[in-house]
């Protein structure tokens, strides 16, 4: 199999082990791991942070993202031309449906990515050397090429495997948080 092939069972295999988990467990260990994102000097120093608002399945954002939102400028993205656009977040009244039924930000005030100081990605699958992998659309691996900022995924424990098939374009993580690990 080549690695597009395996990146599909991966992909098959953690939206299966999905299903075994309530919203309820999701919001409890989603708690979790964003207290541990939020004790980490990353975290603390940064001003400017993009996050992104959670579906069904991925670490659940919305507290986190009402409970930073005035302390820290967060932005989500938007996509654009099959590109990821950073939007300030200005609270969930100015959110609107995209692309997916994501919610993004209504305004039109993309910043540049070399103003945001930490990004928390999502990801389908991380493994130990902090390699990522995602839905395969590759907007994340555009939008990281052009960051130096610290990035840190942000999954479940089921979610971390022995090895993502890592390619020449995906952009490992500078820390990856879990319920019950910081790598
Ligand atoms: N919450 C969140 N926002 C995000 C991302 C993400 O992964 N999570 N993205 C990260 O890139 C971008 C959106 N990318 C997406 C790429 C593909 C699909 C998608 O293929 N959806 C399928 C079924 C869902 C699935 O893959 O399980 C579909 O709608 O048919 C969804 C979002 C930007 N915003
Ligand atoms: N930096 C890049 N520039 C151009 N195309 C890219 C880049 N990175 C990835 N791609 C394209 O995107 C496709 C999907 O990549 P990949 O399977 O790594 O996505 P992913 O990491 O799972 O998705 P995402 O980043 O959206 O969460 C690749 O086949 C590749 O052609």
């Amino acid at each position: 199999m080549d690695k597009k092939e395996i990146k599909k069972t991966i992909r098959k295999e953690i939206a299966h082990l999905k299903k075994n988990h309530t919203m309820e467990w999701q919001e409890k260990m989603s708690a979790l791991i964003l207290s541990k994102l939020e004790e980490t000097d990353q975290f603390r120093n940064a001003r400017s942070i993009a996050i992104y608002h959670a579906i069904p399945g991925e670490v659940q954002t919305e507290s986190f993202i009402n409970k930073w939102h005035k302390a820290k400028q967060l932005y989500l993205p938007v996509i654009e031309n099959d590109f990821l656009k950073l939007q300030p977040y200005h609270g969930p009244d100015n959110l609107k449906a995209g692309v997916f039924g994501i919610l993004e930000p209504a305004s039109n005030h993309p910043v540049d990515v070399s103003d945001i100081s930490l990004i928390i990605v999502p990801g389908v699958a991380f493994d130990k050397n902090r390699n990522r992998m995602g839905r395969g659309k590759g907007y994340y691996d555009k939008l990281l090429k052009h960051s130096q900022a610290c990035k840190i995924g942000i999954c479940y424990e089921f979610q971390l495997i022995d090895e993502v098939p890592s390619e020449s374009f995906d952009v490992p993580m500078d820390v990856v948080i879990t319920e019950s690990k910081v790598i």
